[in-house]
């Protein structure tokens, strides 16, 4: 089990028209006021065009909002894109950078999210750099190799405990209701926390929550959320039903 406090971040992808998101934000604030005592973060990160919609339903509910990406620069002619200091100003505490959606649908590279994630840090953002291996990879047997190589070139040497959360996401398990097994989980999250410690010294490492995700669902997340190096999860599917998204914060472990 591990000593940092999990976070367990929904992520909602291009899912919710207003009037959806607020229902749902509105259930999932619901059952958190009713247990005022958790022992765990939550964090909803809802689509750009609903996120101050979402941001009244969560005011005072204690959930952390977020997005799902951000530019690398301040302001100025990004036709469609969006800043950091633009979601700090819509009331966001964190961004989702480097989804392998936007890794391979956008071509974003390590560099790239390295960039987006000193703008979110620029702006008082907690960046959420996602990274993890697609299929072919696996099977050639090459995941550490790349998940290290993304997290050597996408953090930022500023990321701390307090401005950085690492997402281990095998892309092959994402959205296919395949699940990596606890202990090829914990053999990542282990190697990408050695990796941090080189990168940024042991005690930052030591502090910095390392979230796993790709089909984590009710059924299966005691089991992965009670691993040592395992600090939370991102949920995608799960998290667009309150109760499955609730039942999951409820498999962490107390501290
Ligand atoms: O991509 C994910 C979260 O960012 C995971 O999605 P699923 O939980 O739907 O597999």
């Amino acid at each position: 089990m591990s000593a940092r406090r999990p976070l367990i971040a929904g992520n909602w992808k291009m899912n919710g028209l207003r009037a959806d998101a607020r229902a749902l934000a509105d259930e999932i604030g619901t059952l958190r006021k009713n247990k005022s005592q958790d022992a765990f973060d939550l964090l909803i990160c809802p689509p750009f065009s609903v996120i101050e919609t979402v941001g009244h339903v969560l005011d005072s509910t204690g959930i952390f909002l977020g997005a799902q990406d951000c530019h690398t620069a301040e302001k100025g002619a990004h036709t469609g894109d969006v800043s950091a200091a633009m979601l700090k100003d819509a009331g966001c505490s964190h961004v989702i950078l480097g989804h392998s959606e936007r890794r391979t649908n956008h071509k974003e590279s390590n560099e790239l999210v390295k960039q987006k994630a000193i703008a979110a840090h620029n702006e008082g953002l907690i960046a959420i750099i996602c990274v993890g291996e697609t299929e072919t990879e696996r099977e050639n047997g090459k995941t550490l190799e790349v998940v290290t190589a993304q997290i050597k070139d996408s953090v930022p040497e500023g990321a701390r405990a307090d401005n950085t959360v690492i997402a281990y996401e095998p892309v092959w398990a994402i959205g296919t209701g395949k699940v990596a097994t606890p202990d090829d989980v914990q053999n990542v999250h282990g190697d990408i926390r050695k990796t941090l410690a080189a990168k940024l010294g042991q005690e930052t490492a030591d502090g910095i929550r390392i979230l796993y995700g790709g089909s984590m669902k009710p059924e299966n997340a005691k089991e992965l959320l009670a691993l040592p190096d395992v600090d939370g999860g991102l949920i995608g599917g799960a998290a667009l039903k309150a109760e499955d998204f609730w039942a999951i914060a409820q498999s962490c472990p107390s501290l």
